[in-house]
């Protein structure tokens, strides 16, 4: 066989190997719920801008030009106490939902249970979108405190399922 051909068949055999892990219906699932969470964290930048311009607060002196010039357009030069609470929420997010991605695919590829793995994923999903809202309304504690260490314990659990069956020290 020429090397061309030696290297067209090892790229399809690649392939054939990713279409195997698309078709893994857990690998589909982590796919599906990391996709959620990731337009729910996206969404937090548009809901931010929203605040932003409703509330006319803004941090750099380009964004305040169309309200004119000088000193009667630094004054919009500020901080808003609703642009900051979406600011938290959005590094919150931050805080555990890359941490969901890295540990969530090691868990996928560690070969759960379908329904274990849903269970985790839907939970970690709902978890971060209540504490959106609880941080957005915002909810009394002890609403976001729960909602948040839900999706965290999530995360442990799988980590523990991943080091179950990988630990290789
Ligand atoms: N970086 C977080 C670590 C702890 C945490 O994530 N706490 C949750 C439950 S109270 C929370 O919603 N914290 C508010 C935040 O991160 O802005 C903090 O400073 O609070």
């Amino acid at each position: 066989m020429t090397e061309a051909l030696v290297r067209s068949s090892l790229r399809s055999r690649e392939m054939a190997k990713l279409t195997q892990l698309i078709d893994n219906e857990v690998f589909r699932a982590y796919a599906t719920y990391t996709t959620i969470v990731l337009l729910k964290m996206m969404l937090m930048s548009l809901i931010t801008a929203y605040f932003r311009i409703t509330r006319k607060a803004f941090v750099n002196p380009e964004d305040t030009a169309s309200f004119g010039k000088g000193e009667s357009a630094k004054k919009y030069l500020r901080t808003d106490p609703d642009v900051e609470r979406v600011r938290r929420g959005h590094l919150n997010d931050l805080e555990n939902i890359v941490p969901f991605l890295g540990i969530g695919l090691l868990y996928a590829l560690s070969g759960p249970e379908l329904s274990t793995a849903l269970v985790h994923f839907r939970i970690f999903a709902g978890a971060r979108i209540v504490h959106t809202f609880a941080y957005l309304i915002p909810l009394p504690q002890p609403g976001r405190g729960l909602s948040w260490a839900v999706g965290y314990a999530v995360t442990i659990s799988m980590a523990y399922k991943v080091l179950k069956t990988a630990l290789y020290l």
